[in-house]
């Protein structure tokens, strides 16, 4: 009998179909619905995609207006989500913090036991608009400052901004902002998303599916690659007076003997894009904005010089983790908020493949083979 080919890391599988985006390695391209995600990054917002990416068309005006509507009534955290928050010690991770949060929020939902397409579509909006306020209030507590309540006539990426530092951001960090939100949001099978749809798979509920996935994203091969990038920085030494060209000699410096010594530098490589990850050149883009706005051009050094030698020693390209890690630094999010960052953007795209898998539903249960000792007796 042949042995069944075995597909570690399910690398090159492909499970299912999917109608919420398109990852094409050889075009470098991802499309949302459709629409290449640059263009959406360019032209749309947070609050647009989110709804292309669960309805499967941009909204028009009405339908904006009362997405509008609901998301900003729903941006403040429960009583009960701020109390289980409360009980953890300010040093917990923001991702434990956050997974919590998420768990409390689907234990306390008015549909907790509902797992229909409405009940799902309203726990996701639910979750989109409340979510935020985990991240702003677990970083102004780890910092001993009170919660900030979220305010109704600003857009869902200013809000954000506005709950975690207390002050409206200017017009360019918040389009910054914005422009990751939207990049973040969706990935096809990644590991996160596919966590969720195993979990989905099983009829379990919504957040379990989200609280599950936030679990997948913690590991800093996936999610927690933008945390980890920032703690590159921070071993090479961020000195703000320092020119790009004598930041770029010390990162790049750094970086062989990084590679001399066999390390996986995190924000490098992708299991799908070879030849770089579609969405870098647009986070770039908002990085360049974003060390132009605080007159930072030392990241700039740090970030061309790692990019440079990683290139030069091996060929591998940055993801999309890479240029988040050093724009969330610069708007000024403690390093270990950035991987829930990620989670406020993400929670769309897991929602969306949760409805997807609901509608199209089998247990997802693949199978091994077994290299354990031959059938022995218990004497
Ligand atoms: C938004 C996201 O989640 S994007 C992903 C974020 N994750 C990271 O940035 C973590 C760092 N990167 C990695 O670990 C990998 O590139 C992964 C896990 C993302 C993809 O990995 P895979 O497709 O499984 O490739 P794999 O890890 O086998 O790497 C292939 C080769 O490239 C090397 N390589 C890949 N990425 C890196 C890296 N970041 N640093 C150094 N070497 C690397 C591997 O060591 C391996 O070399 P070898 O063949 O000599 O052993
Ligand atoms: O697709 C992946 O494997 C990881 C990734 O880039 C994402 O989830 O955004």
């Amino acid at each position: 009998m042949t042995e069944p080919e075995i597909h570690k890391g399910l690398a090159g599988v492909v499970v299912d179909y999917t109608a919420i985006s398109k990852v094409n390695p050889e075009s470098n391209s991802l499309l949302y619905r459709g629409y290449p995600v640059q263009e959406l990054a360019g032209h749309r917002d947070m609050e647009d995609v989110a709804y292309l990416l669960w309805n499967g068309e941009l909204p028009d005006a009405a339908q904006r207006q009362e997405f509008d509507a609901f998301e900003r009534a729903h941006r403040a955290l429960p009583e009960q989500v701020i109390a289980a928050i409360d009980l953890l010690p300010a040093t917990a991770h923001p991702m434990d913090v956050a997974r919590t949060a998420v768990s409390v929020m689907g234990a306390s939902h008015p549909l907790a036991g509902d797992n229909s397409v409405e009940a799902n579509m309203e726990k996701a909006a639910t979750l989109f608009a409340a979510f935020p306020a985990v991240v702003a209030y677990d970083q102004r507590r780890r910092r001993g400052q009170a919660l900030v309540e979220p305010r109704d006539d600003l857009g869902y990426s200013a809000n954000f901004l506005w709950m975690t530092f207390g002050e409206e951001a200017p017009t360019e960090v918040v389009h910054a902002f914005d422009v990751s939100m939207v990049l973040y949001a969706e990935h096809s099978f990644n590991a996160s998303t596919f966590t969720a749809r195993v979990i989905t798979s099983t009829l379990a509920d919504l957040h379990s599916a989200v609280t599950g996935a936030i679990g997948a994203l913690k590991g800093a091969l996936h999610g927690g690659a933008n945390e980890a990038v920032m703690h590159t920085f921070e071993e090479i030494g961020i000195r703000e007076d320092e020119s790009a060209e004598d930041a770029a000699v010390r990162a790049k410096a750094w970086m062989e003997d990084a590679l001399a010594s066999k390390k996986k530098v995190m924000g490098f490589g992708h299991r799908v894009y070879k030849s770089g990850d579609s969405r870098v050149p647009t986070m770039k883009s908002a990085l360049d904005a974003m060390i132009e706005y605080y007159g930072r051009s030392e990241i700039l050094g740090l970030y061309s010089g790692l990019e440079t030698a990683m290139d030069e020693a091996k060929g591998i390209k940055p993801n999309l983790d890479y240029p988040a890690g050093p724009t969330y630094h610069l708007m000024g999010f403690d390093t270990e908020m950035f991987t829930p960052l990620f989670i406020a953007a993400r929670i769309t795209g897991w929602t969306a493949h949760v409805m997807e898998q609901v509608a199209s539903n089998s247990l997802i249960r693949p199978l091994s083979l077994y290299n354990g000792p031959e059938e022995r007796h218990v004497d």
